[in-house]
């Protein structure tokens, strides 16, 4: 049998191919492109089938539909085929089959938040690197953390694309481009200055002290601490970028629902982060709109006030807008808009989940938590030591120097990182591609560091890797063994000990870090003090009943940040 090249079928199959190579090589995003590819292309190749009398006459009416259809099929096969052969650059790296074909897998295993746990057990049976997408690579090795996020490491993922609507501006976080991200992120160093953040102590003060007063009315309650934690980090960063009050905890309640579209957020951001082509398509979600639009205008209301307040105390704001005129060109009002929310975003969520984690463990661990108490007491004298009044813990260089403290909180920042599953990076396209500590990675390749499995890697934290230990970071003349320990165990922790800091990656690594880490760290350390000093803490009853509240961090969901499921807690003043 001849071949015939102007058969209807070969040219559909060659338009097919040419398209895909578009995709492939463009990777248009536009709608307008895409739709064009999509529907266009075959829309024009029925028409030109017809016009040229290449189909019989009879054929003309079903022309259409036969020739969309094809023209799909044949690009899914090709994207398929070239995605699953031997020719793709990630080729030689193991993972699961409806990884390699495609991420929109994740987002169906990423229903319920469960991304944490099934990357976990990828590298589990892959090992250290796991294509977890046709051009995406999850990495659980030491060797790879400087080369990815260092300061010599890869600039930030495609996820981070700026896919807004034209015209709006982008924070800090969302700048791919290392020049231009180095230029934006200068304000905020100076905002998060070591000098800086002795001007937000007295606001973490007075606002731990709001959180003991709301607390403490209602104690005997069954309370859920993980909204209380982040009701006191959003009234916070609240105070801190803008110089706001908001009133979260002395209402009680989400007062004007902003804390809600924020949690909403949340999940859709997990999708975007797993197919970014995705995002202008959710965006476009009546209930996307509305929550966009109610976020900018809180901010916009924001940063109104706080301009005609003018500048009260030296807060964000005033570091972004740079009134010190430091640069030779003032920030533009938008973009100081925009950074100052995404303090309020980046900052409010991820502090009140190591919160959150690090009360949970402590309650999980009596015997950390009397030690810790006790370090505190130690610290900050209680009442009745000879004194009318507890001394409140306001010095913010001691509680640094606190070694419990601050092992407690390394290991809750170590079991669940507030960003578990890491932050995307990106091979430079054009550079052929990299040496990835021992692995070569050809380009084009996204990828992560997988934070919650490297911080429970042996090689990296042992014994006990997937245990609340903090005697890990304290020195081994200080530590004792894990309680839960048998005495065999026991006997050889010493010997079997590893801690290699190098794989302790909570805040990220280099250019990109975050860089409000130290900020954090303050909250963290002032929070827990002021609640153990003032509280005792128990668990309560779980909301439905139906799960024990020791089991909530089995119930967390990772979208990029995390949904905590109530935390129930029940406090009553020490005496
Ligand atoms: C325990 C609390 C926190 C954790 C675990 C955390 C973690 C992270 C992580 C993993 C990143 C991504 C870094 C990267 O791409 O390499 C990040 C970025 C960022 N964080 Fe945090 N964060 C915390 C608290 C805060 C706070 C309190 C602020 C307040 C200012 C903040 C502001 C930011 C900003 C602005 C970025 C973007 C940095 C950039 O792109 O240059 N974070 N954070």
């Amino acid at each position: 049998m001849q071949t015939n090249l102007s058969q209807p079928s070969y040219i559909v199959a060659a338009v097919s191919f040419v398209c895909y190579l578009v995709f492939k090589r463009a990777e248009p995003s536009e709608p307008l492109p895409v739709l064009s590819l999509l529907l266009g292309v075959p829309a024009l190749l029925a028409c030109a089938l017809a016009w040229f009398s290449l189909l019989p006459a009879y054929q003309y009416a079903t022309a259409i539909p036969v020739v969309f259809a094809s023209h799909w099929a044949l690009l899914l096969s090709y994207v398929l085929i070239y995605r699953l052969s031997p020719l793709h650059p990630l080729a030689r790296f193991p993972g699961p089959l409806p990884n390699r074909i495609s991420k929109l897998w994740m987002v169906w295993v990423n229903r319920k938040g469960g991304q944490w746990r099934h990357y976990y057990a990828l590298h589990q049976r892959y090992g250290d690197v796991v294509r977890i997408g046709p051009n995406e690579l999850s990495i659980r090795n030491v060797d790879a953390v400087l080369p990815v996020l260092g300061t010599s490491g890869l600039p930030k993922g495609p996820f981070w694309t700026n896919r807004n609507p034209k015209g709006s501006t982008n924070a800090l976080i969302m700048q791919r481009d290392p020049v231009e991200h180095a230029r934006r992120r200068r304000p905020w160093n100076r905002a998060l200055s070591t000098a800086s953040l002795k001007d937000y102590e007295e606001s973490i003060v007075l606002r731990s002290r709001e959180l003991l007063d709301a607390l403490g009315k209602r104690q005997g309650q069954v309370m859920d601490m993980s909204m209380w934690m982040t009701f006191f980090t959003f009234d916070f960063m609240n105070n801190m970028a803008f110089g706001a009050t908001s009133e979260l905890m002395r209402e009680g309640r989400d007062v004007n629902g902003v804390w809600q579209i924020i949690e909403d957020g949340v999940k859709f951001t997990g999708v975007a982060f797993l197919v970014p082509w995705a995002a202008p398509l959710l965006r476009m979600l009546p209930t996307s709109v509305q929550a966009l639009l109610q976020l900018k205008s809180f901010a916009q209301t924001s940063a109104e006030r706080r301009l005609e307040r003018g500048c009260e105390k030296k807060d964000l704001f005033y570091h972004l807008m740079d009134e010190e005129g430091h640069e030779t060109v003032r920030p533009s009002q938008p973009v100081v808009i925009s950074d100052s929310l995404l303090a309020i975003l980046a900052g409010s969520d991820t502090t009140a989940t190591s919160l959150s984690v690090l009360f949970y463990f402590i309650l999980r661990h009596p015997e950390v938590y009397k030690r810790l108490q006790t370090e505190i007491d130690l610290a900050f004298h209680t009442e009745g030591e000879g004194k009318e009044e507890a001394e409140d813990p306001v010095d913010f260089a001691k509680m640094a120097g606190m070694p419990y403290l601050n092992a407690c909180i390394n290991e809750a920042l170590r079991l669940y990182p507030a960003v578990l599953s890491g932050v995307q990076r990106q091979i430079i396209p054009g550079s052929g591609g990299k040496m990835i500590g021992p692995f070569f990675v050809p380009e084009p390749a996204n990828m992560f560091i997988h934070t919650y499995s490297i911080h429970r890697d042996p090689r990296y934290f042992s014994p006990y890797p997937n245990s609340f230990w903090p005697d890990r970071w304290l020195p081994s003349s200080h530590r004792v063994d894990f309680i839960g320990a048998s005495s065999k165990v026991s006997a050889s922790a010493q010997s079997d000990f590893v801690h290699n800091t190098a794989a302790f990656i909570p805040f990220s690594l280099g250019p990109n870090n975050c860089v409000g880490k130290n900020l954090a760290l303050l909250e963290l350390r002032a929070v827990t003090c002021h609640i153990l000093h003032r509280f005792e803490l128990s668990f309560g009853p779980s909301e439905e009943g139906v799960w024990e509240m020791e089991k909530w961090e089995e119930r967390i969901e990772d979208y990029f940040t995390v949904i905590r499921p109530p935390l129930n807690m029940v406090l009553r003043s020490r005496k």
